[in-house]
């Protein structure tokens, strides 16, 4: 049997920190106005993970671009913690498919970047690099320049620059999309297991039907060309989740059903 799509979870109770309301986006291209997002609407709750799918051009990169702070919407409103999203902040943290690591600096210096405008004193710093390295399973890794890395810690680099900020919303943008299979797992269980330690609220963007079954709480499929949201897929089965488990595999039936019409 499958769950139902507005089931109870775990997370149901919590108050919302991310409200984007009646969101709509356009473009202008060679004159041209292309709107992208329509109205959208769209809560998330404190330490829910929701996966945002869609086919290849519906939106889902713009609009996690405007709740980073990184584009102005056209009409509509974006919150949160009740405060209207204007520009970047500390608040959210981004982490794209390119790692973005500077070449130049060592593990323990590009995680260190991410408290840039922090005043912390130099050992405490430390501490925390050292705090996040061990999160992220690189505590042997410090002194590594990222060419020393693979693609999957790369990854991991890239996401402990982030959390060394402790963001409020972490937004992922298709993070694993270039990783090997096995790589791929090991990070979304790296990401599971933040939010059960971090109550890490996430909001990612992602191609794959099983990642998001896999790792999210809810699963938020955008229209193909509407810049709506098409359904919503609540997914309440227990974690570690078994992807040959029969009701696994009829949510990710049923989400790439609405991915084809
Ligand atoms: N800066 C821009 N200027 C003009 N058009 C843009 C710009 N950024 C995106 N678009 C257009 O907006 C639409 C949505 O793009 P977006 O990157 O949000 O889609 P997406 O769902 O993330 O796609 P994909 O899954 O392929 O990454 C596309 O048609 C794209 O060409």
């Amino acid at each position: 049997m499958i769950p139902a799509t507005h089931g109870e979870l775990e997370t149901a109770g919590r108050p919302v920190i991310l409200e984007i309301t009646g969101l709509s986006h356009h473009f202008v291209h060679d004159g041209a106005v292309v709107p992208v997002l329509r109205e959208l609407t769209l809560t998330v709750r404190e330490g829910e993970l929701v996966c945002l799918i869609g086919r290849s051009g519906c939106g889902k990169s713009t609009l996690l671009k405007i709740v980073a702070g990184f584009l102005a919407p056209t009409a509509g409103r974006c919150r949160l913690d009740g405060r209207p999203i204007q520009r970047p902040g500390p608040d959210r943290g981004v982490v794209f498919q390119e790692d973005a690591l500077f070449p130049w600096l060592t593990v323990r210096e590009n995680i260190g970047f991410g408290l840039t405008g922090q005043h912390w004193p130099r050992q405490q710093r430390q501490r925390e690099v050292d705090r996040i390295l061990d999160l992220v399973g690189l505590q042997d890794c410090g002194d590594y320049l990222p060419q020393a890395l693979s693609g999957g810690m790369k990854q991991r680099v890239a996401l402990a620059r982030v959390l060394i900020r402790f963001p409020r919303l972490l937004l992922m943008d298709e993070p694993f999309g270039a990783l090997d299979a096995q790589a791929r797992e090991e990070m979304q269980e790296l990401l599971l297991d933040l939010v059960r330690r971090r109550r890490q609220t996430i909001l990612f963007v992602t191609h794959d039907v099983q990642e998001a079954v896999v790792i999210a709480d809810r699963v938020v499929v955008l229209e193909r060309n509407g810049g709506r949201i098409r359904e919503e897929l609540t997914i309440d089965l227990a974690r570690p989740r078994d992807r040959g488990d029969g009701r696994f595999q009829a949510c990710c039936s049923r989400l790439r059903q609405w991915l084809r019409t």
